[in-house]
């Protein structure tokens, strides 16, 4: 993974462009995310060991919004069941095309993985295998509100016994008190990860548009209203959480 630090938002800028994953982005994104997403690497790796508790034999794992495909080695890395494959699939071209080349990387230093294919495409128009491990890590807060639950019951459809949904998202707070508590403490955790006050601010300006949190409540009554049968959710530090979803 590329060492190169997030600076993007460290000069005043006279406007801040609504935040997309371009070129500027992927460069930086490993350090981004690990530094902004408290949790981040704990939810990763224990996605892998989760997820080698649902894989069904001859079943596809889906890592939808891939990223630079994090989730996908953690899901190649745990999973040895027969038959299994993973998809990774990415609207960001700069995205699918360095998260090629850190699986290429990945195929280089490891033997018995899991065979990937990445694809550069809308997740909203996806046509599902049938699926034992559905990976949403942090990438449904990017989808549109009024197209969340169609995605959801498509992905639903596609889980076959035994599987699960892992849907991981920043949360809204219904409580205002509660809201602006875990907030401030995730402003502090980015203070203390280096970050300044002016590239909180511009950062959090240019999401405010692109990036739509829910309530752990409105997640939960979303999946079930998809059809999941049950909601669990297994971590949460401060504002970031992440839930398995059974069919
Ligand atoms: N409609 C869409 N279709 C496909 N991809 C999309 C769509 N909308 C957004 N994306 C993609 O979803 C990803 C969200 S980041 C996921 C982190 C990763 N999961 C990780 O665990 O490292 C979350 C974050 O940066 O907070 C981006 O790469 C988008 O291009
Ligand atoms: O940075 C933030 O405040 C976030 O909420 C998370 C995030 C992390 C990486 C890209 C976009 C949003």
């Amino acid at each position: 993974m590329t060492k190169e630090p997030d600076r993007l938002f460290a000069q005043p800028l006279s406007q801040v462009p609504d935040f997309a994953f371009n070129e500027d982005v992927v460069r930086v994104f490993p350090d981004m995310i690990k530094r902004s997403v408290p949790g981040y690497p704990t939810i990763v790796e224990n996605l892998g060991v989760l997820a080698a508790q649902f894989a069904q034999p001859n079943t596809t794992l889906y890592d939808l919004g891939s990223s630079l495909g994090a989730v996908t080695q953690a899901l190649r890395r745990h999973v040895r069941t027969e038959g299994c494959q993973v998809i990774a699939i990415d609207n960001s071209q700069a995205m699918v095309e360095r998260c090629r080349e850190y699986l290429n990387a990945q195929n280089s230093m490891f033997q018995e993985l899991l065979p990937v294919t990445v694809i550069k495409g809308d997740i909203l128009a996806l046509d599902f295998k049938p699926a034992s491990v559905i990976a949403l890590n942090f990438t449904l807060q990017f989808i549109p509100p009024a197209q969340r639950l169609e995605l959801l019951t498509c992905i639903h459809q596609a889980l076959v016994p035994g599987g699960a949904l892992i849907l991981s998202e920043k949360l809204r707070f219904e409580d205002d008190q509660q809201h602006d508590l875990l907030t401030d403490l995730h402003i502090a955790f980015k203070r203390a990860n280096g970050y300044s006050d002016l590239e909180i601010a511009q950062k959090r300006s240019a999401i405010e548009n692109v990036m739509k949190p829910d309530s752990l409540e409105e997640n939960r009554d979303r999946l079930l209203a998809a059809g999941f049968s049950k909601v669990v959710p297994w971590f949460q530090c401060l504002n970031f959480a992440s839930m398995i979803a059974l069919p």
